[in-house]
């Protein structure tokens, strides 16, 4: 394995050569994960998974994102392709996960695996990249498809609170509210944090067959220790079509159908969690705009059901207008004021401030970009970062406006961290039900 360490791009003569075939293949993709580093990005049974790695591109800092994007540019432009099936993410393809902050002290990546084994339209693919000039950095024995692994039990994680515990979260709510009602600003995401250990001799398969088993319709991912299952699509580019899924603005799920059906009701007519959306789709709207020749959003948000809760949700349609890559566009759009704030700014450090910890590659950008720089890239939510020590670190977030509650809000963080803590064998978090 070749590491591009932070801030140092790829070697101006590394060159890859890549073939991509079709393969007869119907086999669900998790079973073929390495389970100690996956590489996924899958949704409703499609999708991709990547085996060994070729090399990384690391970043960190306030240009990583640019920086990630030129490395990229100049290695797929070297690139020897031959792809016989054409299909969004056959051919060269890179996983990425960027972190939130500027100032985080964790890496953003972009890894090129070995393997890609991939399925889209009923059809499958397998990519085999390799370095051309490999002879100081070759592995000793390429790396083979793998045997579709048995079923496991998921690994059991006692999570305990982390970084802002349940009552800091709520002064910190408190806080906000605080400011906000002072004209400080006008809506900060805030999150809070649940650690727990993975033992040695678990994987991370497992827990990412349940995440795409009991969410099927989100983008369940995997990059360098980041797993989750993302509802929200950050922005996508295929073949000069750009879209985009906002999201912001919550409610529980109800106890029945007839208080099911209410819950989403109240949610579409909330006058918080629609003022919570609209800046969130505003912000969409502003950074994308200048990219695109044209951006139609969907005219009134809707709700969308999850198996944990519904969501407030906008989708954005356009056409690329100036030749940018998905990984130019994320770094337009990141981060949203789904994740960070209105202004922007002001609620970055008043995030920084209230919060106090490093999010990591939480509420970062997730997903691959390709040769061609087209690519699916989700914002990192309803994750957790797994480190080489086996600590398992969890993140959910809210947007706090004006009338927010500080109690409301960290039922709704309990909520949101459901998908994740079940997908370690915790039991659910217990959210008040209508
Ligand atoms: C920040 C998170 O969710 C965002 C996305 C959807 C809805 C949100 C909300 O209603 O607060 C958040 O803006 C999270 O899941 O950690």
């Amino acid at each position: 394995m070749t590491r591009t360490e932070a801030a140092a791009p790829p070697a101006a003569d590394t060159k890859l050569r890549v073939r991509t075939v079709p393969v007869d293949e119907t086999a669900p993709l998790v079973p073929r994960l390495d389970p100690r580093h996956p590489l996924l990005w899958m949704r409703r049974g499609e999708g991709m998974i990547g085996l060994g790695e070729v090399l990384r591109i690391e970043t960190a800092g306030p240009d990583r994102i640019e920086r990630a994007a030129d490395g990229w540019r100049r290695l797929a432009a070297a690139a020897d392709v031959d792809d016989r099936v054409g299909l969004p993410g056959s051919g060269l393809v890179a996983f990425g996960a960027i972190t939130f902050a500027d100032e985080s002290a964790a890496t953003s990546v972009l890894v090129v695996p070995e393997i890609v084994l991939g399925r889209r339209d009923g059809r499958a693919w397998v990519t085999r990249i390799e370095l051309v000039d490999a002879s100081s950095a070759r592995p000793a024995a390429p790396v083979e498809l793998p045997e579709p692994a048995p079923k496991r039990d998921v690994p059991r994680v006692r999570f305990e609170p982390g970084a802002l515990p349940p009552e800091s979260y709520m002064s910190a709510v408190e806080e906000a509210v605080g400011r906000i009602d002072a004209g400080l600003f006008e809506k900060v995401v805030l999150a809070r944090e649940i650690v727990g250990t993975l033992s040695e001799d678990a994987g991370l398969r497992a827990a990412l067959a349940k995440l795409a088993d009991d969410y099927p319709d989100t983008w369940v991912f995997a990059v360098d220790g980041l797993i989750g299952a993302s509802p929200e699509t950050l922005v996508r580019v295929d073949h000069g079509t750009v879209s985009a899924r906002v999201l912001a603005g919550t409610a529980s799920r109800g106890r029945d159908a007839a208080s099911d059906r209410l819950q989403a009701t109240r949610l579409a007519s909330s006058h918080k969690d629609l003022a919570e959306h609209a800046l969130a789709v505003e912000s969409a709207v502003a950074t994308l705009a200048p990219h695109t020749a044209r951006l139609d959003a969907s005219p009134e948000p809707f709700t969308l059901q999850l198996p944990n809760l519904w969501h407030l949700a906008t989708d954005l349609k356009g056409t690329l207008g100036d030749g940018s890559s998905s990984l130019d566009l994320v770094a337009a759009v990141h981060p949203t004021a789904a994740v960070a704030g209105t202004p922007r700014e002001v609620a970055l450090c008043a995030i920084a401030e209230l919060e106090g910890f490093d999010r990591g590659r939480y509420a970062g950008p997730v997903g691959w970009i390709d040769a061609d720089g087209d690519g699916e890239w989700a914002i990192a939510l309803r994750c957790a970062q797994v480190t080489p020590d086996g600590t398992v670190r969890a993140y959910a977030g809210c947007g706090i406006v004006h009338d927010s509650a500080p109690a409301s809000e960290l039922a709704e963080t309990d909520m949101k961290f459901r998908p994740i803590v079940e997908a370690f064998g915790a039991p659910p978090p217990s959210p008040p039900i209508p």
